[in-house]
């Protein structure tokens, strides 16, 4: 890590809130891995490698007339990003049951305590679906389900799936940062039932599961929803995040064309999470 070449954006937000928070979102989703919150706006961190041209085009914010946003960019050599989302990095509760915290965070009182070192991974819990994700897997059976965490980024999900009774569980990233965090993290916690897995819906030929849960993104979910619906057994359940309220028509779409039944929403700030019965 100590020698890879980052791109900072230096983004001033007025008025700050909650416009800061939406450009966080919409940064993660096009690929930006890591966030300073600043007094005028946020910082955020992609890798040079990662970056393109059209990097911002997705990133709506920046088009609102409601805020002022502008922003420098910068190329930095970034040694020390541990130091970095410490100090950012506060412990998340979901709804009093669940903690989704770091190492060096005091021990909480809630009935599931969720360990992650998430470094550059999605999956902190700070996220509005990660957050409604864990609020579907709190209120549903998981006891001795077999599970697909499909897009795990921290593999916070599948941890608690497991810590809910699921097995055997499978949780896999595209990405290599998240597939060695993913690893990392289940060990940290103790798990015994997550296979962690790197790659694509190409590794879920021939694989069945009671519940599958991805959050990942409106294009990734419609490309693989035909792959993902293969997979489910019978009377199964899934679990689907990474887009807006407005992408319900077609997400819906794509379930029914696979004859899943809409069953349940979830909303935090214009994210949703549905809930699909097979
Ligand atoms: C929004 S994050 C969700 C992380 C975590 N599951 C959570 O709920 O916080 C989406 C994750 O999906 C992964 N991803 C994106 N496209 C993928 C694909 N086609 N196959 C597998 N993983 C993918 C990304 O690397 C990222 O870690």
């Amino acid at each position: 890590m100590s020698n890879t070449i980052y791109l900072g954006y230096y983004f001033k937000v007025e008025p700050l809130q909650p416009a800061v928070e939406i450009l966080i979102a919409e940064l993660g989703y096009a690929g930006f891995e890591s966030f300073v919150e600043t007094e005028d706006g946020v910082t955020a961190y992609i890798q040079k490698d990662e970056w393109h041209d059209a990097i911002l085009e997705d990133v709506q914010i920046l088009n609102s007339e409601e805020f002022t946003i502008s922003y420098t960019l910068e190329e930095i050599e970034q040694t020390n990003w541990n130091e970095e989302w410490e100090k950012n990095f506060n412990p998340i509760a979901v709804d009093g049951v669940v903690t989704v915290r770091a190492p060096f965070h005091e021990k909480p009182n809630t009935e599931f305590d969720i360990v992650i070192e998430p470094k550059m991974s999605f999956g902190t819990g700070h996220h509005e679906t990660t957050h409604m994700m864990i609020q579907h897997i709190l209120k549903n059976d998981f006891k001795d389900k077999s599970v697909l965490d499909m897009g795990c980024g921290t593999g916070v999900l599948a941890i608690l799936a497991e810590m809910k009774g699921a097995k055997p569980i499978d949780a896999v990233d595209y990405d290599n940062w998240c597939y060695l965090n993913s690893l990392e993290n289940v060990e940290r916690n103790n798990c015994e039932h997550i296979t962690v897995i790197e790659g694509d819906a190409s590794v879920l030929k021939n694989k069945k599961y009671d519940i599958i849960i991805a959050n990942i993104n409106r294009n990734i979910l419609l490309q693989d929803m035909a792959v993902y619906t293969a997979c489910l057994n019978k009377n199964g359940v899934l679990f689907l995040s990474g887009f807006y309220n407005d992408d319900i028509p077609i997400i819906r779409q794509a379930c029914e064309n696979q004859m899943l039944k809409f069953d349940e929403k979830l909303e935090r700030n214009q994210w949703v999470a549905l809930k699909f019965l097979n």
